[in-house]
């Protein structure tokens, strides 16, 4: 089985409008409300994918249940652990004229002490042949080495992890040795302090992360595509052309379409190919893409070797 663990879920506002003019009354074509959250969107592209999932976080508050609701309609298996605190709404604006997606995302509830020890409690199931995906940002309360307690305490019950996060939380994992992590260019830039030149500097840094105990490690570059780094050999996927409605989850969604096909396959190249191809199915939906599109897009993607 599959675990999600998302720690901070959110309610994603999607706005869209034709410009956004910073400093007065803007207002909007069309606006939705999507379960949000980077767990989340893994374990609805795996709905896609016909593979179970369970998907485990913190909701709060009335924003939580309603939270509840949206996702109640995508059918999926969770075991959520309530908290006091409100969930977050994050707010996405896509100015369609400007071409340009900002982005403001809530820090989330305070997590009390009990409720933290409830959601521990709450792993005790997983074990021996499971694969649980860590993703997105910690409530703004809780330590740095959460993500690193949970990933001990699954890996000694015989469980694997994914880890897609930033910053010192994703760097203290990786002598765990998560089986992907999956920083952009720009977090992986930021991860080293460094700025990329091209493409063979972003492999060297992502070098790095192997060198340092990661399994595999995927940089998605946005439009750019998306590169598969192993020790010996690198692999770039193309960015299909094609209109980009909502690319917000793309990147979750090329974690679960890599995992997702890990787990069947064992085979890494595949696996990177079906994740590249949800990423993009996803930049080309105005919602986490559905299976037809990821199909579509999947026969546009070619893996090569660089
Ligand atoms: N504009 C786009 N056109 C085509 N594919 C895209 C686009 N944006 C994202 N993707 C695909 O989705 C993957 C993940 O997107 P990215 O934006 O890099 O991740 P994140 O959301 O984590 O920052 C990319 O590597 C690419 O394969
Ligand atoms: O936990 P974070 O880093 O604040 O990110 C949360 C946001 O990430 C998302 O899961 C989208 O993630 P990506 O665009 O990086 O794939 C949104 O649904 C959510 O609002």
């Amino acid at each position: 089985m599959i675990y999600t663990i998302t720690v901070n879920p959110s309610i994603d506002y999607v706005l869209q409008l034709k410009n956004l003019n910073t400093g007065e009354v803007n207002r909007t074509q069309n606006d939705v409300k999507l379960p949000g959250g980077k767990g989340i969107n893994v374990s609805r592209i795996m709905k896609e994918l016909n593979i179970d999932s369970t998907a485990l976080g913190f909701i709060g508050g009335a924003t939580g249940s309603m939270f509840e609701e949206l996702l109640s309609q995508h059918n999926l298996k969770t075991s959520f652990t309530r908290v006091k605190e409100d969930t977050r709404i994050n707010v996405k604006i896509n100015a369609t004229e400007q071409n340009e997606e900002t982005e403001i995302n809530g820090a989330g509830p305070v997590i009390s002490d009990d409720e933290q020890e409830n959601f521990m409690n709450n792993l005790n199931e997983i074990g021996k042949g499971d694969i649980v995906v860590m993703a997105g940002s910690l409530c703004r309360n809780l330590n740095t080495n959460f993500y690193l307690d949970i990933a001990e305490k699954i890996q000694k019950q015989g469980a694997e992890f994914i880890i897609d996060t930033t910053g010192q939380a994703l760097l203290d994992t990786l002598p765990l040795h998560p089986l992907v992590v999956k920083p952009n260019h720009h977090e992986l830039a930021d991860l080293f302090k460094v700025t990329f030149k091209d493409e063979q500097e972003i492999i060297t840094y992502a070098r790095k992360l192997l060198d340092k105990g990661a399994k595999h490690v995927l940089v998605s570059m946005a439009g750019d595509g998306a590169l598969l780094v192993t020790k010996d050999k690198a692999y770039k996927a193309n960015a299909p052309k094609g209109t980009v409605i909502n690319s917000v989850g793309a990147g979750d969604s090329m974690i679960a379409g890599f995992a997702g096909t890990f787990m069947e396959t064992n085979d890494p190249i595949e696996s990177f190919h079906m994740g590249a191809a949800c990423g993009s199915a996803t930049a080309f939906s105005q919602d986490i893409a559905i299976k037809e599109k990821i199909d579509e897009v999947y026969k546009e993607i070619s893996i090569i070797e660089i």
